[in-house]
């Protein structure tokens, strides 16, 4: 089987070099504007600091007829967008959606109704150094799960992801590994971009407040989506704790976006836990959702 990579970002490169080095053959899908370019070969600065560089057959849309297996790795806010456009998707053809924050499953499980539809979520750490040059800033774990019920025959996707990438677990309720997900990011990434600082300063005595205030606005949503499967409000910052002080020399995702000028996946993180705080006030994620808006010139 030939697996397609739909985003060949830093994530999408750095799993096309994890699972070219184990022999899987890998397509790339690029999007419009790579169309009339010259394609090198990936080039990935892997966690030792060795270069290696990876051939992938590039694919366009209009090639989506031949895809076996889908790994969908762009920008929440790009998804939609780049799956409307793969008309020809055989119906037997997986979608495994890989993407940070929630609220986009719903739009491709109406896309593609008949297909089997999985999500992911993975913490490998990868950067873009370049054209088509990528780093891999750090190894972590991947979950994959079904989305309806055609995904459920997929659990045999599993072992070649987890040769691939180190690790690679099934999970029947993938939501909620989602929400884990989604309730960090929530918390580490607007905080660290909007006060344009990395992972590890969110530590410092002047955030402790906010840290406190907003990691229980977004407890207290996602432990109502999550139901009897909710951790305490002090489990949940124990782990947000953790995850800080593993990550702290890094800058999230959503500060690294507004510090480039890119678009963020704002709309994804806080504007999902705003959609589900009714009727409960989030003032502090409201007033950092607004202030990312701001940020990124309204784009989201
Ligand atoms: N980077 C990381 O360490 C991690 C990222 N994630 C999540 O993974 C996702 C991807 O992140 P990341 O790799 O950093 O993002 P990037 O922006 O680096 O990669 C996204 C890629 O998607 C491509 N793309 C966009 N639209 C289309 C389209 N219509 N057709 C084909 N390709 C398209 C873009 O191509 P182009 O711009 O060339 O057109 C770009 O190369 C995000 O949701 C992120 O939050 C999760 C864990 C870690
Ligand atoms: C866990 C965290 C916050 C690490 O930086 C991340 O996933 C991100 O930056 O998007």
């Amino acid at each position: 089987m030939e697996w397609t990579i739909l985003g060949a970002g830093a994530l999408g490169c750095v799993m096309t070099g994890l699972l070219r080095q184990q022999g899987e053959s890998v397509a790339v899908m690029l999007s419009e504007r790579h169309r009339g370019h010259f394609h090198p070969h990936i080039e990935v600065l892997d966690i030792t600091g060795q270069r290696q560089l990876f051939y992938s057959r590039p694919l366009f849309a209009e090639h989506a007829y031949k895809v076996e297996c889908l790994l969908v790795l762009t920008k929440a806010y790009q998804v939609v967008d780049a799956l409307k456009r793969l008309t020809t998707l055989p119906n037997s053809t997986p979608v495994i959606l890989l993407h940070n924050g929630m609220g986009v499953a719903e739009q491709v499980l109406s896309l593609f109704p008949n297909n089997p539809v999985l999500a992911g979520i993975s913490s490998h750490g990868a950067m873009k150094e370049g054209n088509w040059q990528v780093r891999h800033t750090g190894k972590g774990e991947t979950w994959l799960g079904p989305l309806n019920e055609a995904g459920k025959a997929y659990q045999s996707l599993v072992p070649a992801l987890a040769a691939a990438l180190g690790h690679c677990e099934w999970s029947d309720d993938i939501a909620q590994q989602q929400l884990r997900k989604l309730a960090i990011n929530a918390v580490i990434n607007p905080l660290t971009a909007c006060n344009d600082i990395n992972n590890g300063q969110l530590l410092e005595p002047r955030f402790a407040d906010v840290l406190a205030q907003l990691s229980e606005e977004v407890h207290d949503v996602i432990s109502r989506l999550q139901g009897d499967k909710a951790e305490t409000l002090s489990e949940f910052r124990r782990r947000l704790h953790k995850v800080i002080e593993l990550t702290a020399c890094n800058y999230s995702s959503m500060q690294q976006d507004i510090a480039q000028g890119r678009p963020s996946e704002n709309g994804y993180i806080s504007g999902y836990i705003l959609q589900h705080a009714h009727p409960h006030p989030v003032p502090v994620c409201q007033q950092l959702y607004q202030e990312m808006k701001k940020r990124e010139g309204f784009r989201t």
